[in-house]
């Protein structure tokens, strides 16, 4: 699913060419007092993608979301939204963040909420906000502080959707939804995402429905970025061989045991490929949820950046921006 292939901007005059990066980070780091939230994370999310963010409880993902919004400062490093600071107003007008706590207000009805949204975006698409809203039976008369969890979080989908933005977040929005509910909100947000070029940056425990969404990904574990890119080069670049775990197998030998024992009923190692795979046995590519369960059962693992996913070294951003300022 190369959702860039199918982008055509939002009229706001910022369309990102093809290859373009909607976020691009340069060691970048958060400490708080208690130590580092996030550290020395480097990667790029190219335009157009649908990036899965995932990582245990505590990772560092609604840090990287707050630093992508410019609700966190860093402490190390840089981070750019289409190439500008977060703060920037290009950025802001461009990125449309949904938190996991959804703040609206209570005493506004459903139709003072999405009137708020048109008159704070310049880009605002009435129907596409009424539709969501619409399709949920949601009445535009209710007030939000009347609505269930799972209507208030279609509200707050509403206005994000409505916004039309370039770069939409989403802190695990799915998780008071109820499985109907939530199918429709993916098949919303995957149809308005390659009809609209969106990158969405999307942060989930729901292992099983990332796969159906994204085809971008990232893993954090304590802090640091385990794997980032094409979810089918990250799959293609690591298998499930039928051999012991311990490493005892010569057949193991180029490649690196990311997971020994699953037992989970498919053939048993999960390997990051170093080279053919050389004896008789089956190997699979494993699935998306077997790779993310693996990562996650084994934080230690090498990581992995896909050749997309990396960005150049920070004396070339500084020298391409130099350049920008003498050219413009
Ligand atoms: N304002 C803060 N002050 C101090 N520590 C913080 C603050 N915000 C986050 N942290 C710490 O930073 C680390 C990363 O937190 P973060 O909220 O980014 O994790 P997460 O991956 O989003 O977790 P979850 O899946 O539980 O939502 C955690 O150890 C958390 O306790």
């Amino acid at each position: 699913m190369d959702h860039a292939a199918a982008h055509r901007g939002n009229g706001t005059g910022f369309a990102p060419p093809v290859g373009e990066s909607a976020i691009e980070a340069h060691g970048l780091g958060k400490q708080y007092r208690r130590g580092w939230a996030l550290r020395d994370v480097s990667f790029r999310l190219p335009a157009g993608r649908i990036c899965g963010l995932v990582g245990p409880n505590g990772a560092g993902k609604s840090t990287l979301m707050g630093l992508t919004t410019h609700m966190i400062r860093p402490t190390t490093g840089d981070l750019r939204v289409f190439g500008a600071a977060p703060g920037a107003t290009e950025s802001v007008l461009r990125t449309a963040f949904l938190t996991q706590d959804k703040p609206l207000f209570r005493r506004f009805t459903v139709a003072e909420t999405l009137r708020l949204g048109r008159e704070l975006n310049p880009q605002w698409e009435q129907d596409v906000a009424e539709g969501i809203v619409h399709a949920g039976q949601v009445p535009l008369t209710a007030k939000i502080g009347t609505l269930s969890g799972g209507q208030r979080t279609r509200v707050a989908f509403a206005l994000a959707f409505g916004k039309r933005p370039d770069l939409l977040i989403l802190d695990e929005p799915m998780s008071d939804l109820d499985p109907l509910v939530r199918r429709e909100l993916m098949a919303t947000l995957t149809a308005e995402a390659a009809e609209h070029g969106t990158t969405v940056l999307v942060s989930s425990h729901m292992l099983a429905e990332l796969e159906y969404i994204c085809d971008y990904l990232l893993v954090i574990a304590n802090g640091r970025l385990r794997l980032a890119g094409e979810v089918n080069e990250l799959r293609a670049a690591h298998a499930l061989l039928d051999i012991p775990g311990d490493g005892s197998f010569p057949a193991v030998a180029p490649h690196t045991v990311i997971e020994p024992h699953r037992g989970e009923g498919r053939p048993g190692v999960l390997v990051r490929l170093g080279g053919p795979i050389a004896y008789g046995g089956p190997a699979e590519p494993p699935t998306l949820e077997e790779l993310l369960l693996a990562y996650l059962r084994s934080p230690d693992a090498p990581s992995l950046i896909t050749p997309s996913a990396r960005v150049g070294a920070v004396r070339d951003i500084i020298a391409r921006d130099r350049q920008k300022a003498v050219t413009v």
